[in-house]
């Protein structure tokens, strides 16, 4: 069926309500993680990577930084390789680093690089690894079961926190009118690699920019109380409060936390938007209508 056709004074309106954006974010860095939840498929992957053109396109600088953990889990469970998280990390033994390595820098950063590359755009894949720009350290996590006396450490393996990020990279590949498309992997001093958290080094990355905009897409509408009402704005002390109660867990948990994290450090706002619905980046960005949870420093 043909999409129904907008007239011409809705297009000139449409276009003139984005005017207003275009001129704020003109010359900006805009971070955008895109969930591997959220690469449903083709439309949507494709709806995505133009407005990543889009946005380059009008003076904008975008950097893509992306996940991808249910296409590593499908290349995972192909191996018969068994996985498991432990606080909303992949545990990653030496044969499961691998297979990150293979399925994040290989299969879905260059997906994600062939479609922005044909739309019309330039982009560039790389890992943490190259020009060893993601710095990392081993990420240690803790439990305290009822069984234990004190809290434990748990071994989950080559999962890294990031410990520095060379932005020179980035901004060379901005200059030269590149689109930086960033796998999740970094490195440490040995050249030992580790397997991140997608979004931690988005909200990371986000910081060292001092961006503009830090836009976190997934495969829910945004932030969802219990009764999976949309929260469309928080602060930190609302979210301290959600984390408590235990209504935001798992995948949602380094969202939130790097979406805080960014805002206390200079990031002006951090949202987590719905990556399901096709142009969510251009709709958020120069539309009246946001599409998600608003994350600030302070009071909302
Ligand atoms: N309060 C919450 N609101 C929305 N989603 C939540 C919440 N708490 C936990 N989640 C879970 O977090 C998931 C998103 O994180 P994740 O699966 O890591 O996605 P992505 O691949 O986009 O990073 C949601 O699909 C949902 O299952
Ligand atoms: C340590 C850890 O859990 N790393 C993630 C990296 C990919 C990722 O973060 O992907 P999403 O954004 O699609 O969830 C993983 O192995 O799944």
């Amino acid at each position: 069926m043909d999409k129904p056709a907008l007239s011409s004074q809705e297009i000139a309106t449409v276009l003139t309500e984005a005017l207003p954006y275009l001129q704020r974010y003109a010359g900006k860095t805009v971070v955008v993680k895109y969930g591997g939840n959220a690469m449903e498929n083709d439309e949507l992957k494709n709806s995505f990577a133009q407005g990543v053109v889009l946005l380059k396109a009008v003076g904008i600088n975008p950097v893509v930084v992306h996940g991808g953990g249910p296409q590593i889990g499908d290349m995972l469970k192909r191996l018969n390789i068994e996985s498991r998280f432990v606080q909303g990390m992949r545990v990653t033994d030496s044969n499961t680093m691998d297979v990150v390595q293979m399925v994040l820098g290989g299969l879905v950063n260059k997906e994600i690089v062939t479609l922005i590359n044909n739309n019309g755009g330039r982009a560039i894949g790389i890992t943490g690894k190259d020009g060893r720009f993601i710095r990392a350290k081993r990420l240690v996590v803790t439990e305290l079961t009822p069984e234990m006396t004190a809290r434990e450490i748990i071994d989950i393996g080559q999962v890294g926190e990031v410990e520095s990020i060379d932005t020179d990279i980035i901004t060379m590949l901005q200059n030269s009118d590149f689109i930086p498309v960033v796998a999740p992997i970094g490195v440490d001093g040995t050249g030992a690699s580790y397997n991140i958290n997608a979004d931690l080094v988005a909200g990371r990355l986000a910081e060292e920019l001092v961006a503009e905009k830090l836009l976190l897409l997934t495969n829910t509408a945004g932030l969802l109380d219990k009764d999976d009402n949309l929260l469309t704005g928080l602060n930190s002390e609302q979210v301290e409060a959600l984390i408590a109660d235990g209504t935001i867990y798992g995948g949602m948990l380094p969202k939130i936390q790097c979406a805080l994290n960014a805002v206390k450090c200079g990031v002006k706002t951090a949202h987590i938007i719905d990556g399901r619905v096709p142009h969510a980046v251009l709709l958020e960005l120069l539309t009246d209508r946001g599409v998600g949870t608003l994350i600030t420093g302070d009071s909302v």
